[in-house]
């Protein structure tokens, strides 16, 4: 695990000392946008404009933010238009790598050997992480965006000429109620897992803890109610949540310390989890294999033999109870 310094790899972990313990996420740098006609989003100076073929992502398929960016790809029917590249799953001193074994395709645009060189291809002078997903340009060869949340905003509707338009992820009518989910989900559950695994001290762990298993109980209460997060329709805000609860039994109830609960001890969001992987196209994007030997095997300081456990069983596939909000004819 490491990160770039003026253009320069250094083998460098997460540093909690100035944050009591606390893991502080970094901002992400690359906040470019592609549209429709090629005109910088607001506030950009540069523009970007939609085209099939152009672009391509950089992922992982263990990492959850990069997995939303799959699923928008598979759902919006991207998948001639935006191409792929996956790195290995094994994330160490060189960072990510293009090892190209085990479902890894290494960097089918370059050849490169690690992510770092894509990072410097754009920016010979970058400072800052290396982090998945990255939405490459092709013909400008730079990034567009390091930032999975942006990134699946273009990929809702940029490129709706080419692929599905009838889907929106973020409709106009819904943006109050997407936003107010995401702003409970984001810190409190998709980096809230990070946020308790990474801490360094006990009272850092708690808190986030703390703020994790209240946002489920949340969640496991608004799900009782409706059939998704903002109401009987699928939206981004189910995605963000998705990619975060396909990893939680598997890996963060061990290897981040989120024991209170399993998602399998909730009703509602466990028969949730299953009713969003059965959506078509889902669970191709879902590879366990990856997940766990990621984590398990690239965070020496929390897992150092590298082990990774056998278990839990999971069968995504079995019946979900979620049609019963289906609304009536
Ligand atoms: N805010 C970013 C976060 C992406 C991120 O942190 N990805 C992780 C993998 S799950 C990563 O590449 N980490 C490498 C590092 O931090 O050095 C996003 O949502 O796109």
């Amino acid at each position: 695990m490491g990160l770039l310094v003026e253009g320069r790899w250094h083998d460098r972990g997460y540093d909690t000392a100035g944050s009591g313990g606390r893991f502080v996420r970094a901002q992400s740098q690359w906040r470019d946008w592609v549209t429709r006609d090629g005109a910088p989003a607001e506030g950009r100076k540069r523009g970007f404009k939609a085209e099939p073929g152009r672009y391509h992502l950089y992922v992982s398929l263990a990492c959850p933010w990069a997995h939303r960016t799959l699923i928008f790809r598979v759902l919006k029917r991207l998948k001639d238009v935006i191409s792929v590249s996956v790195v290995h799953h094994f994330m160490g001193a060189n960072g990510w790598t293009f090892l190209a074994e085990d479902d890894a395709t290494g960097d089918t645009l370059y050849g490169f050997d690690f992510l770092h060189q894509i990072y410097t291809r754009a920016d010979p002078a970058y400072s800052g992480r290396v982090t998945v997903p990255v939405l490459w340009d092709k013909k400008e060869q730079t990034i567009v965006s390091n930032e999975s949340s942006e990134i699946i905003r273009m990929l809702n509707s940029a490129f709706d000429a080419w692929g599905d338009a009838s889907l929106d992820f973020y409709p106009q009518a819904l943006r109050g109620e997407i936003d107010k989910v995401n702003a409970l989900v984001y810190p409190s559950i998709n980096n809230g897992v990070y946020r308790a695994g990474f801490a360094t001290t006990q009272a850092a762990y708690e808190e986030a803890f703390g703020d994790l298993f209240s946002a489920l109980d949340t969640l496991e209460d608004r799900l009782s109610q409706q059939r998704y997060l903002a109401g009987d329709r699928i939206t981004e805000a189910d995605w963000r949540l998705f990619t975060t609860l396909v990893r939680f039994d598997p890996v963060y109830v061990g290897h981040f310390k989120c024991n209170l609960r399993r998602i399998a001890d909730y009703p509602n969001l466990s028969n949730y989890l299953r009713d969003l992987y059965q959506v078509h196209g889902v669970s191709g994007t879902v590879n366990l294999h990856h997940i766990k030997a990621h984590y398990y095997g690239s965070h020496e300081t929390i897992n150092p033999t590298r082990i990774v456990p056998v278990g839990p069983e999971l069968d995504h596939g079995a019946p979900h109870d979620r049609a019963r909000f289906r609304k009536a004819a």
